[in-house]
Protein backbone atom coordinates (compact mmCIF):
# COMPACT_ATOMS: atom_id res chain seq x y z
CA UNK A 1 0.00 0.00 0.00
CA UNK A 2 1.71 3.23 -1.32
CA UNK A 3 1.12 6.86 0.98
CA UNK A 4 0.78 9.91 -1.18
CA UNK A 5 0.57 13.29 0.56
CA UNK A 6 -1.15 16.32 -0.44
CA UNK A 7 0.01 19.53 -0.27
CA UNK A 8 -2.99 21.31 1.10
CA UNK A 9 -0.81 24.32 1.81
CA UNK A 10 2.24 25.56 3.18
CA UNK A 11 1.12 24.52 6.49
CA UNK A 12 -0.49 20.98 5.68
CA UNK A 13 0.01 17.86 4.39
CA UNK A 14 -2.75 14.61 3.76
CA UNK A 15 -1.21 11.67 4.04
CA UNK A 16 -4.05 9.45 1.73
CA UNK A 17 -3.54 5.44 1.49
CA UNK A 18 -3.81 4.00 -2.22
CA UNK A 19 -6.27 1.94 -1.05
CA UNK A 20 -10.22 1.65 -1.52
CA UNK A 21 -10.64 1.42 1.76
CA UNK A 22 -11.49 4.39 4.02
CA UNK A 23 -8.96 4.80 6.99
CA UNK A 24 -9.58 6.73 10.25
CA UNK A 25 -8.37 10.27 10.37
CA UNK A 26 -5.88 11.61 13.13
CA UNK A 27 -5.31 15.70 13.21
CA UNK A 28 -1.97 16.33 14.36
CA UNK A 29 -1.46 19.59 15.11
CA UNK A 30 2.23 20.13 14.96
CA UNK A 31 5.69 18.38 13.74
CA UNK A 32 6.86 16.35 16.17
CA UNK A 33 10.93 15.21 16.19
CA UNK A 34 12.13 13.22 13.50
CA UNK A 35 12.03 9.44 14.97
CA UNK A 36 8.34 10.64 16.34
CA UNK A 37 7.47 12.42 13.16
CA UNK A 38 8.11 9.08 10.89
CA UNK A 39 6.18 7.01 13.51
CA UNK A 40 2.73 8.46 12.98
CA UNK A 41 3.75 9.23 9.11
CA UNK A 42 4.58 5.38 8.81
CA UNK A 43 0.89 4.04 10.58
CA UNK A 44 -0.50 2.45 7.45
CA UNK A 45 -4.18 2.58 8.57
CA UNK A 46 -4.90 6.27 9.03
CA UNK A 47 -5.28 9.14 7.25
CA UNK A 48 -2.82 11.52 8.73
CA UNK A 49 -3.63 15.30 8.72
CA UNK A 50 -0.55 17.29 9.69
CA UNK A 51 -0.63 20.87 10.41
CA UNK A 52 2.98 21.68 10.11
CA UNK A 53 4.08 24.65 10.82
CA UNK A 54 4.37 26.48 14.01
CA UNK A 55 1.03 26.57 16.56
CA UNK A 56 -2.38 25.89 14.67
CA UNK A 57 -4.78 28.76 14.61
CA UNK A 58 -8.40 28.15 16.10
CA UNK A 59 -10.02 28.81 12.82
CA UNK A 60 -7.93 26.08 11.26
CA UNK A 61 -8.76 23.56 13.90
CA UNK A 62 -12.35 23.99 13.99
CA UNK A 63 -11.47 23.62 10.24
CA UNK A 64 -9.71 20.52 10.13
CA UNK A 65 -11.25 18.27 12.71
CA UNK A 66 -14.71 17.44 11.47
CA UNK A 67 -14.41 13.94 11.27
CA UNK A 68 -11.29 12.80 13.13
CA UNK A 69 -11.18 10.08 14.90
CA UNK A 70 -8.03 10.95 16.84
CA UNK A 71 -6.70 14.08 17.82
CA UNK A 72 -3.04 14.49 18.62
CA UNK A 73 -2.59 18.13 20.28
CA UNK A 74 -0.29 20.27 22.40
CA UNK A 75 -0.69 22.11 25.35
CA UNK A 76 -1.28 25.05 22.83
CA UNK A 77 -4.30 23.75 21.80
CA UNK A 78 -7.70 24.25 23.67
CA UNK A 79 -9.22 21.60 23.58
CA UNK A 80 -12.89 22.68 24.56
CA UNK A 81 -16.63 21.51 23.86
CA UNK A 82 -16.57 23.43 20.54
CA UNK A 83 -13.99 21.61 19.37
CA UNK A 84 -15.11 18.31 19.88
CA UNK A 85 -18.68 19.25 19.03
CA UNK A 86 -17.37 20.06 15.72
CA UNK A 87 -14.99 16.94 15.81
CA UNK A 88 -17.99 15.03 15.79
CA UNK A 89 -19.01 11.29 16.92
CA UNK A 90 -16.04 9.53 15.23
CA UNK A 91 -14.06 11.33 17.46
CA UNK A 92 -12.82 8.21 19.87
CA UNK A 93 -9.60 9.46 21.50
CA UNK A 94 -7.82 12.38 22.01
CA UNK A 95 -3.95 12.52 23.23
CA UNK A 96 -1.90 15.51 24.46
CA UNK A 97 1.78 15.97 23.96
CA UNK A 98 2.48 16.96 27.63
CA UNK A 99 1.84 15.77 30.95
CA UNK A 100 0.28 19.13 31.88
CA UNK A 101 -4.07 19.12 30.80
CA UNK A 102 -5.04 22.14 31.78
CA UNK A 103 -6.08 23.05 27.95
CA UNK A 104 -8.03 20.11 27.94
CA UNK A 105 -11.82 20.02 29.18
CA UNK A 106 -11.80 16.46 30.61
CA UNK A 107 -15.43 16.58 31.69
CA UNK A 108 -16.57 17.19 28.06
CA UNK A 109 -14.37 14.30 27.23
CA UNK A 110 -15.55 12.30 29.85
CA UNK A 111 -19.12 12.56 29.30
CA UNK A 112 -18.58 11.64 25.07
CA UNK A 113 -16.91 9.04 26.69
CA UNK A 114 -13.90 9.97 24.55
CA UNK A 115 -10.31 8.62 25.94
CA UNK A 116 -7.50 10.62 26.46
CA UNK A 117 -4.13 9.77 27.15
CA UNK A 118 -1.07 11.90 28.22
CA UNK A 119 2.92 11.86 28.44
CA UNK A 120 3.70 11.84 32.10
CA UNK A 121 6.47 9.76 33.82
CA UNK A 122 8.76 10.56 30.45
CA UNK A 123 9.73 14.15 30.61
CA UNK A 124 10.15 13.95 34.54
CA UNK A 125 13.87 14.10 34.84
CA UNK A 126 14.21 17.01 32.09
CA UNK A 127 11.68 18.93 34.00
CA UNK A 128 13.12 18.88 37.35
CA UNK A 129 16.72 18.97 35.15
CA UNK A 130 15.58 22.66 33.96
CA UNK A 131 14.03 23.66 37.72
CA UNK A 132 16.54 22.77 39.10
CA UNK A 133 18.84 24.59 36.29
CA UNK A 134 16.73 27.57 37.47
CA UNK A 135 17.09 27.64 40.87
CA UNK A 136 20.68 27.55 40.85
CA UNK A 137 20.81 30.27 38.14
CA UNK A 138 18.65 33.08 39.92
CA UNK A 139 20.95 31.33 43.45
CA UNK A 140 24.24 33.13 41.23
CA UNK A 141 22.23 35.95 39.55
CA UNK A 142 23.19 34.17 36.35
CA UNK A 143 20.96 36.49 34.16
CA UNK A 144 23.15 39.62 35.38
CA UNK A 145 26.50 37.44 35.06
CA UNK A 146 25.69 37.02 31.28
CA UNK A 147 23.94 40.60 30.60
CA UNK A 148 26.91 42.22 32.31
CA UNK A 149 29.67 40.14 30.07
CA UNK A 150 28.18 41.54 26.61
CA UNK A 151 26.91 44.57 27.49
CA UNK A 152 30.69 45.14 28.11
CA UNK A 153 30.47 46.09 32.04
CA UNK A 154 32.78 43.06 33.05
CA UNK A 155 36.06 45.34 34.25
CA UNK A 156 38.31 43.87 36.82
CA UNK A 157 37.39 41.05 39.24
CA UNK A 158 35.56 42.54 41.98
CA UNK A 159 35.29 40.81 46.15
CA UNK A 160 31.78 42.45 45.69
CA UNK A 161 30.61 42.49 42.43
CA UNK A 162 27.28 40.19 41.59
CA UNK A 163 27.01 38.09 44.84
CA UNK A 164 24.31 35.67 44.82
CA UNK A 165 23.80 33.02 47.30
CA UNK A 166 24.34 29.35 47.90
CA UNK A 167 22.36 26.90 48.45
CA UNK A 168 24.22 25.33 51.77
CA UNK A 169 22.39 25.38 54.68
CA UNK A 170 19.14 26.59 52.89
CA UNK A 171 15.16 25.48 53.11
CA UNK A 172 13.93 24.18 50.29
CA UNK A 173 10.12 24.47 49.79
CA UNK A 174 8.44 22.56 46.89
CA UNK A 175 4.81 23.09 46.47
CA UNK A 176 3.45 19.88 44.68
CA UNK A 177 5.87 17.27 45.79
CA UNK A 178 4.40 14.79 43.09
CA UNK A 179 6.67 13.08 40.05
CA UNK A 180 8.36 16.67 39.17
CA UNK A 181 8.39 18.27 42.76
CA UNK A 182 10.30 14.96 43.78
CA UNK A 183 12.57 14.76 41.07
CA UNK A 184 13.69 18.29 41.56
CA UNK A 185 13.73 18.22 45.17
CA UNK A 186 16.27 15.07 44.82
CA UNK A 187 18.21 17.31 42.41
CA UNK A 188 19.20 19.63 44.46
CA UNK A 189 19.07 18.17 48.07
CA UNK A 190 23.30 17.22 47.32
CA UNK A 191 23.56 21.20 47.24
CA UNK A 192 21.77 21.48 50.69
CA UNK A 193 24.25 20.31 52.78
CA UNK A 194 23.70 18.47 56.02
CA UNK A 195 21.95 21.43 57.46
CA UNK A 196 19.59 22.17 54.48
CA UNK A 197 16.09 20.76 54.57
CA UNK A 198 13.04 20.22 52.49
CA UNK A 199 9.41 21.09 53.10
CA UNK A 200 7.03 20.56 50.53
CA UNK A 201 3.43 20.65 50.85
CA UNK A 202 0.29 19.33 48.72
CA UNK A 203 -0.34 16.16 46.24
CA UNK A 204 2.33 14.68 48.41
CA UNK A 205 4.23 11.45 47.39
CA UNK A 206 4.88 10.18 50.20
CA UNK A 207 7.48 7.56 49.25
CA UNK A 208 9.61 10.60 47.59
CA UNK A 209 9.18 12.00 51.02
CA UNK A 210 10.38 9.57 53.18
CA UNK A 211 13.48 8.81 50.61
CA UNK A 212 13.99 12.74 50.72
CA UNK A 213 13.45 13.49 54.27
CA UNK A 214 11.67 15.67 53.78
CA UNK A 215 8.60 17.60 56.11
CA UNK A 216 5.11 17.92 55.33
CA UNK A 217 4.12 21.72 56.17
CA UNK A 218 0.85 24.12 55.60
CA UNK A 219 1.30 26.17 52.62
CA UNK A 220 0.83 29.34 55.12
CA UNK A 221 4.93 27.98 56.04
CA UNK A 222 6.25 27.04 53.48
CA UNK A 223 5.98 30.25 52.27
CA UNK A 224 7.27 31.68 55.41
CA UNK A 225 10.12 29.35 55.51
CA UNK A 226 11.58 28.59 52.64
CA UNK A 227 14.37 30.26 51.52
CA UNK A 228 13.83 28.74 47.76
CA UNK A 229 10.32 28.08 46.72
CA UNK A 230 9.72 25.57 43.57
CA UNK A 231 6.05 25.33 41.94
CA UNK A 232 5.57 21.86 40.67
CA UNK A 233 2.14 21.46 41.19
CA UNK A 234 -0.67 21.41 38.37
CA UNK A 235 -2.74 23.87 37.59
CA UNK A 236 -5.90 23.50 38.61
CA UNK A 237 -8.86 25.66 40.24
CA UNK A 238 -7.42 25.18 43.96
CA UNK A 239 -3.77 26.68 42.20
CA UNK A 240 -4.83 29.03 40.24
CA UNK A 241 -3.14 32.06 41.39
CA UNK A 242 -2.02 30.82 44.61
CA UNK A 243 0.46 33.19 44.49
CA UNK A 244 -0.77 36.73 45.07
CA UNK A 245 0.74 39.71 46.76
CA UNK A 246 -0.75 38.25 50.49
CA UNK A 247 1.67 35.49 49.72
CA UNK A 248 4.93 37.62 48.37
CA UNK A 249 4.58 39.82 51.25
CA UNK A 250 5.10 36.67 54.02
CA UNK A 251 7.67 35.24 51.91
CA UNK A 252 11.64 35.84 53.06
CA UNK A 253 13.13 38.49 51.62
CA UNK A 254 16.37 37.00 49.72
CA UNK A 255 13.41 34.28 48.60
CA UNK A 256 14.28 32.54 45.39
CA UNK A 257 11.18 31.72 43.37
CA UNK A 258 10.91 29.35 40.73
CA UNK A 259 8.01 28.38 38.53
CA UNK A 260 8.21 25.46 35.98
CA UNK A 261 4.61 24.28 36.28
CA UNK A 262 1.89 26.71 34.74
CA UNK A 263 2.20 30.59 34.34
CA UNK A 264 -1.41 31.17 36.02
CA UNK A 265 -0.54 29.53 38.88
CA UNK A 266 1.53 33.03 39.59
CA UNK A 267 -1.07 35.57 39.99
CA UNK A 268 1.70 37.97 37.66
CA UNK A 269 0.68 41.42 38.13
CA UNK A 270 0.98 40.92 42.12
CA UNK A 271 4.15 39.50 40.91
CA UNK A 272 5.30 42.38 39.19
CA UNK A 273 3.99 44.64 42.06
CA UNK A 274 6.29 42.18 44.79
CA UNK A 275 9.11 42.64 42.70
CA UNK A 276 8.90 46.36 41.93
CA UNK A 277 8.60 46.72 45.84
CA UNK A 278 11.39 44.73 46.30
CA UNK A 279 9.79 42.06 48.44
CA UNK A 280 11.57 39.13 46.40
CA UNK A 281 15.44 37.88 45.87
CA UNK A 282 15.37 36.31 42.92
CA UNK A 283 12.67 34.80 40.36
CA UNK A 284 13.53 32.27 37.56
CA UNK A 285 10.06 31.12 35.42
CA UNK A 286 9.77 28.87 32.44
CA UNK A 287 5.87 29.54 32.21
CA UNK A 288 4.28 32.85 32.01
CA UNK A 289 0.93 34.08 31.31
CA UNK A 290 0.60 34.60 28.46
CA UNK A 291 2.96 32.67 26.73
CA UNK A 292 4.97 33.78 24.56
CA UNK A 293 5.76 36.65 26.67
CA UNK A 294 6.15 40.23 24.63
CA UNK A 295 9.11 41.42 24.57
CA UNK A 296 8.35 44.28 25.88
CA UNK A 297 6.36 42.80 29.33
CA UNK A 298 7.31 44.67 32.38
CA UNK A 299 8.77 41.39 33.71
CA UNK A 300 11.93 41.46 31.64
CA UNK A 301 12.99 44.80 33.12
CA UNK A 302 13.67 42.98 36.27
CA UNK A 303 17.03 42.37 36.71
CA UNK A 304 16.76 39.75 38.95
CA UNK A 305 13.55 37.92 36.87
CA UNK A 306 15.29 35.22 34.15
CA UNK A 307 12.53 33.98 32.14
CA UNK A 308 13.32 31.31 29.60
CA UNK A 309 10.29 29.57 26.86
CA UNK A 310 8.33 26.73 28.46
CA UNK A 311 11.89 24.71 27.95
CA UNK A 312 11.00 22.15 30.73
CA UNK A 313 11.00 19.32 29.10
CA UNK A 314 12.77 20.41 25.99
CA UNK A 315 15.35 18.12 25.44
CA UNK A 316 15.63 15.86 22.02
CA UNK A 317 15.72 12.47 24.16
CA UNK A 318 12.67 13.36 26.40
CA UNK A 319 10.84 15.43 22.97
CA UNK A 320 11.05 12.27 21.30
CA UNK A 321 10.13 9.94 23.75
CA UNK A 322 6.95 11.98 25.11
CA UNK A 323 6.28 12.62 21.04
CA UNK A 324 6.49 8.57 20.48
CA UNK A 325 3.97 7.65 23.79
CA UNK A 326 1.45 10.44 22.46
CA UNK A 327 1.63 9.04 18.88
CA UNK A 328 1.13 5.49 20.58
CA UNK A 329 -2.06 6.81 22.44
CA UNK A 330 -3.57 8.26 19.38
CA UNK A 331 -3.18 5.09 17.42
CA UNK A 332 -4.14 2.88 20.05
CA UNK A 333 -7.41 4.96 20.66
CA UNK A 334 -8.39 5.28 17.34
CA UNK A 335 -7.72 1.10 16.63
CA UNK A 336 -9.97 0.54 19.79
CA UNK A 337 -6.78 -0.69 21.59
CA UNK A 338 -6.10 0.07 25.40
CA UNK A 339 -3.92 3.35 25.43
CA UNK A 340 -0.14 3.03 26.67
CA UNK A 341 -0.48 6.17 29.07
CA UNK A 342 -4.27 7.03 29.26
CA UNK A 343 -5.69 9.41 32.14
CA UNK A 344 -8.83 7.95 33.54
CA UNK A 345 -11.22 10.07 33.49
O1 LIG B 1 4.31 21.90 30.07
C1 LIG B 1 4.54 20.85 29.56
C2 LIG B 1 3.77 19.68 29.78
O2 LIG B 1 2.70 19.75 30.40
O3 LIG B 1 4.18 18.61 29.30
Amino acid sequence: MLNFFKNQSVNLRIFRRVSTMVFPKILLTRTMPPETQKLIENAQDIELIHWKDGSIPRDQLLKLVPGVSGILCMITEKIDSEVLDVAGPNLKVVSTNSVGYDHVDLNELRKRKILFGYTPNVLTDATAELTALLVLAAARRMREGICAVENGEWKKWSPVWLLGTQLTNKTVGIVGLGRIGAATAHRLKPFLGANGKIIYTANSDKQAATELGATRVKFDMLIREADVICICCSLNNQTREMFDYDVFKVMKKNVILVNTARGPIIQQDDLIRALSEGLLGSVGLDVTTPEPLDPDHPLLKFSNVTVIPHLGSATLETRTTMGNLAVENVLAGVRGQPLPSPLEL
